[in-house]
């Protein structure tokens, strides 16, 4: 059910201008509910594989009494090479209440610290760092900066495990962990992944052997997920691991966006979610369009044409779910104008950077929408007729990309008011029997372009 916020109070003369805010954007609690929480709960971490350079699996370390370095191709290790490589390691330690403590059945593994070795794999030249900005991280976070710091090598030989822990975080400003898996033949070493009562898998054994060679697993995840590694029952599983911190640096200027697409964890279960409620009757039954806020921040200056291809995260997984279920989904800019006088708002919402330039002493943003080849989402006293279309949100309207048009107010004298457009995803979908049968945009837009000849 939509809940109704007061009405904010009306602070300056220049008031009657546009700004989301929650009224609208209240998520409508009802059927919609699994498909907001696939979106809302993100699972909290982010897996993937990633294709390398034959040289980033190099990696040379110390063994013995430390006078001799060895080196190993990760990307084409034999048994005795990795047998090696294992017996350089000590055996790992854990941390308990502050202690490092060795414990074989809790932890069964081999470790060498960071000044033992020496890999040619540089994640801040990789997309890994923009992996974890743009998939791990939601909202402003990732637009942070964020720094790797080297931690550990770990092998993990046949017979090896890790029991569920949590990882001791560095300092404060560490948020989590990377843990990157080579191409060495191994079976076993599956990452489990637990949260809020939910489990992850990812079996980087069978990500790593099915990707393009040479390629690396690489999972990160938050600094509170609980995290166990299985039992390894066969050949070598070679780790690096990585704190993850955020710097005091300031947030990069524009929001990057990842050369390689990772695949949001919480896509799968976006898309069944979905499936699902189109499968139920009782969902859209007449048909309607579902509303979705954006979770990230992208730049956008004259088009919003640029912003599909740039999508990550959860946007990113609401937009190719909805795509591959046939649907159409489409970038908008919403405003919301509080008017100057009552209590009444009205909305609009338009699928490009409308231009106000040439309006004179307007009152109400939305009207200017609509003259744009806007639609009229809502409107004090309007008839239904006034009204193109009516959205549920599934979930909210967020700030984070919002472009803002100046225009010359409604006043005794003009002035400068501004109007206020939140980036938004809106996917239209049909009645039970013929989901995909609901108009298209462009046969919309040529309807709406009608109806205005027509008057
Ligand atoms: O190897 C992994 O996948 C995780 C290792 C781990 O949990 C750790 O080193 O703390
Ligand atoms: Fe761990």
């Amino acid at each position: 059910m939509t809940t109704l916020s007061a009405n904010p109070t009306l602070s300056s003369q220049t008031a009657a201008t546009s700004s989301t805010d929650v009224e609208m954007a209240a998520p409508v609690v009802d059927l919609m509910e699994p498909l907001r929480q696939a979106i809302v709960d993100k699972p909290p971490y982010i897996s993937g594989t990633l294709p390398l350079t034959e040289g980033d699996f190099s990696l040379f370390y110390k063994s013995g009494d430390g006078s001799n370095a060895r080196h190993i191709d990760l990307a084409d290790a034999t048994p005795e090479q990795l047998q090696a490589l294992a017996d350089a390691c000590e055996p790992a330690t854990f941390g308990v209440e502050q202690q490092d403590v060795m414990d074989e059945s809790y932890r069964k593994a081999g470790k060498m610290d960071s000044q033992a070795f020496m890999t040619r794999l540089i994640p801040e030249r990789t997309s890994l760092v923009d992996i974890v900005r743009g998939y791990l991280l939601e909202g402003a976070d990732s637009s942070r900066t964020i720094k790797l710091e080297l931690y550990k090598l770990n092998v993990y030989s046949k017979g090896s495990f890790f029991k569920a822990h949590v990882d001791t975080p560095r300092s404060e400003d560490m948020f989590g962990s990377l843990v990157l898996v080579f191409p060495t033949p191994h079976e076993g070493g599956a990452l489990v992944l637990r949260h809020h009562e939910q489990e992850w898998t990812f079996d980087s054994a069978k990500a790593v052997s099915e990707a393009p060679k040479p390629s690396i697993g690489y999972v990160a995840f938050f600094s509170d997920v609980e995290h166990e590694v299985t039992l390894v029952t066969e050949g070598h599983r070679v780790t690096v691991t990585y704190n993850l911190y955020f710097t005091g640096a300031e947030p990069a200027s524009a929001p990057v966006v990842p050369a390689v697409p990772a695949i949001p964890a919480n896509e799968a279960a976006f898309k069944s979610a979905f499936e699902a409620l189109l499968e139920n009757p009782e969902f859209l039954p007449r048909g309607g369009t579902l509303g979705f806020g954006l979770r990230h921040v992208y730049p956008i200056k004259d088009s919003l044409a640029h912003v599909y291809g740039m999508l990550k995260g959860s946007d990113a997984a609401v937009f190719r779910a909805c795509a591959q279920l046939g649907f159409e989904p489409v970038l908008y800019l919403l405003y919301c104008t509080h008017m100057k006088y009552g209590r009444e708002k009205s909305w609009g919402m338009i699928d490009r950077v409308p231009h106000f330039a040439g309006y004179w002493q307007v009152e109400d943003p939305v009207d200017m929408i609509k003259e744009e080849g806007g639609l009229v989402l809502k409107k004090p006293y309007a008839g239904s007729d006034e009204i193109d279309e009516r959205v549920k949100w599934v979930t909210k309207i967020t700030k984070l990309t919002r472009h803002t048009s100046p225009y010359m107010a409604y006043g005794n004298e003009a002035e400068l008011g501004f109007a206020y457009g939140d980036v938004c995803l809106i996917v239209r979908v049909g009645k039970p029997s013929e989901r995909l049968a609901y108009p298209t945009v462009a046969a919309m837009k040529a309807e709406g372009k009608a109806k205005k000849q027509r008057r």
